[in-house]
């Protein structure tokens, strides 16, 4: 008698993979505070494009500011890329009409704009905590009134270990 051998049943899931993935881009980040990752995905899910927060090209980390206050061409905010746009900008492979987006943090409305204007239609995030921010009200306020779905992840507790 030959004993059937099945599939294993613990595998990651599609969002576990994908968040997994936003996360491990966002471990590239050189910003001190908050550390955000995205990824995008196709409707038949093939990773396009990753990305993270941090200066644009040309603009070294050890030189533009990291700070979170003070005068206002002395911080981050002016200069740092998030990383929803790094990832749409990272993209070279033509539309992304329908690609869904994972990304670690809420997205803001500069984001929210980008997202809606390049046709990604899904958005699964994982942290929210800016919610009660300007930003993130008018973010939800445009995708809600482009069609663009999101969801928050909902985290399974899985824990991985990667040696590097
Ligand atoms: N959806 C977002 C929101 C923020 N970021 C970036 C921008 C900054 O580098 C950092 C936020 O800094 P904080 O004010 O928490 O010190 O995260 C992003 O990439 N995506
Ligand atoms: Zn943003």
């Amino acid at each position: 008698m030959i004993k059937k051998i099945r599939k294993r049943s613990d595998y990651i899931t599609w969002d576990e993979y994908f968040m997994g993935v936003a996360q491990l881009a966002g471990m590239r980040s050189k910003d001190p505070s908050s550390q955000v990752g995205a990824c995008i995905v196709s409707e038949d899910n093939k990773i396009l494009s990753m990305g993270y927060n941090g200066f644009p090209i040309g603009c070294s980390d050890d030189d533009f500011p990291w700070a979170r206050e003070g005068e206002e061409l002395e911080t981050k905010y002016l200069y740092v890329t998030h990383s929803e746009l790094n990832a749409i900008l990272n993209y070279r492979g033509g539309s992304l009409e329908g690609a869904k987006l994972y990304v670690t943090l809420f997205p803001c409305n500069e984001c929210a704009k980008a997202i809606i204007q390049s046709g990604i239609k899904t958005i699964v995030y994982g942290n929210d905590k800016y919610a009660n921010t300007p930003a993130v009200i008018a973010s939800k306020r445009m995708l809600d009134a482009s069609g663009v779905r999101y969801y928050q992840y909902s985290p399974t507790g899985r824990e991985i270990t990667i040696q590097l």
